[in-house]
C-alpha cells in the first residue's frame, strides 16, 4: 500500500487521499450550476400559463416565501430569500450540522400536501422540513421541478465540504501559494472566520461561475419562443438573466463559502 494509506497522526498522512482535484470539484459545480439555471428557467415558464394552470405554481411560491404576490417565479423568489443582512439569518435557512449544509426549510412539498392543500404539519418530520413527496402525474411536473431545484441547489451548497478539505490538502502539499499549513492552522486555532474566508475565496473563480449563470441562462431565454398571448411582464419575466447573477452573486456562492468556512474552522483537531 503507498505510504499515505498506512495510517499516521499528522495531517498530511490523514488528509493525504487525492481521489479528486480542485478542477474536478469545479467541473462538477459547473454541471450542477446548468442544472440549476435549466431546471430555475423551465420553472419559470410555468408562470406563463394561463391563469387557472398558474394555481399550483402560486401555491409554491406561497411556501417559499408567504408574502410573495409574485406569480411563482423562483428567480424571483430565491432572490426574495436573500433580503435579510446575512442569508444564514433568513428564517427559511437553517444550518444542518449533520448534512454541514444549509436546507431550506418547508420548501420542499410532498404530493399530500399539494394535492389535499393541507396545513404545514401534517407531512413534515416535526422540525419544519418537509418531506419530499411522491410525484404521480405530469400535472406535477412544476411541484417535481421545485423540487429538482432545491435538491440540486442542496447538492452544490454541500460540495462546499469537499471544496474545503481539498483546498486543506492544498496547504498540507505546500501548494497554498500565500497560505502556509501554519498560517491556515493559526487562523482555524484562533477562530479567525473572516481570515480563514479570504482564504477560501476565489474571486477570479467567482467571476467565472456568475458569467457561466449569465450566459447559461441567457441561452436557454433565448431558446424560448415567446407566443403572442404573453404580455410584456411575462416577457421580462424570462428574459432577465441578471437574476442568474443576483442568485449566484447574493446567495449561492456566499452560501457554498459558509460551508466551506465551517468546514475549515471544523479542522483543528487536523493542525498540531
Ligand atoms: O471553486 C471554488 O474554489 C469554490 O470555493 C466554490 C465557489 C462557488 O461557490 O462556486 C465558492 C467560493 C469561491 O470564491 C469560488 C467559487
Amino acid at each position: 500500500a503507498p505510504a499515505e494509506n498506512q495510517g499516521g497522526a499528522s495531517a498530511a498522512a490523514f488528509w493525504s487521499h487525492k481521489d479528486y482535484t480542485l478542477d474536478d470539484l469545479r467541473s462538477a459545480f459547473d454541471s450542477l450550476d446548468r442544472s440549476i439555471i435549466y431546471s430555475l428557467l423551465s420553472r419559470s415558464q410555468l408562470g406563463m400559463m394561463p391563469d387557472n394552470e398558474k394555481d399550483s405554481v402560486r401555491k409554491a411560491s406561497k411556501i417559499l416565501d408567504p408574502e410573495s404576490k409574485l406569480p411563482g417565479h423562483p428567480l424571483y423568489v430565491y432572490q426574495d430569500l436573500g433580503k435579510g443582512d446575512r442569508w444564514g439569518d433568513h428564517d427559511k435557512l437553517r444550518f444542518d450540522q449533520s448534512l454541514e449544509s444549509y436546507v431550506f426549510d418547508q420548501v420542499v412539498p410532498s404530493w399530500t400536501k399539494a394535492r389535499a392543500g393541507n396545513g404545514q404539519e401534517e407531512n413534515t418530520d416535526g422540525q419544519g422540513l418537509v418531506k419530499p413527496g411522491i410525484i404521480e402525474n405530469a400535472d406535477d411536473l412544476g411541484w417535481l421541478n421545485s423540487m429538482l431545484s432545491i435538491d440540486i441547489l442542496n447538492t452544490r451548497i454541500r460540495l462546499g465540504r469537499k471544496t474545503a478539505l481539498i483546498k486543506f490538502q492544498q496547504v498540507v502539499d505546500g501548494k497554498g501559494g500565500d497560505y502556509s499549513l501554519d498560517r491556515v492552522c493559526g487562523m482555524i486555532k484562533s477562530g479567525d472566520e473572516s481570515g480563514i474566508r479570504t482564504f477560501a475565496r476565489d474571486g477570479e473563480r467567482e467571476l467565472v461561475v456568475i458569467q457561466n449563470a449569465r450566459r447559461m441562462a441567457f441561452y436557454w431565454t433565448m431558446m424560448v419562443k415567446p407566443d403572442a398571448s404573453f404580455d410584456e411582464q411575462d416577457r421580462k419575466k424570462i428574459l432577465e438573466p441578471s437574476l442568474a447573477e443576483i442568485m449566484y452573486n447574493g446567495f449561492v456562492i456566499p452560501l457554498t463559502t459558509d460551508v466551506e468556512v465551517r468546514t475549515l474552522m471544523g479542522l483543528k483537531d487536523k493542525c498540531n
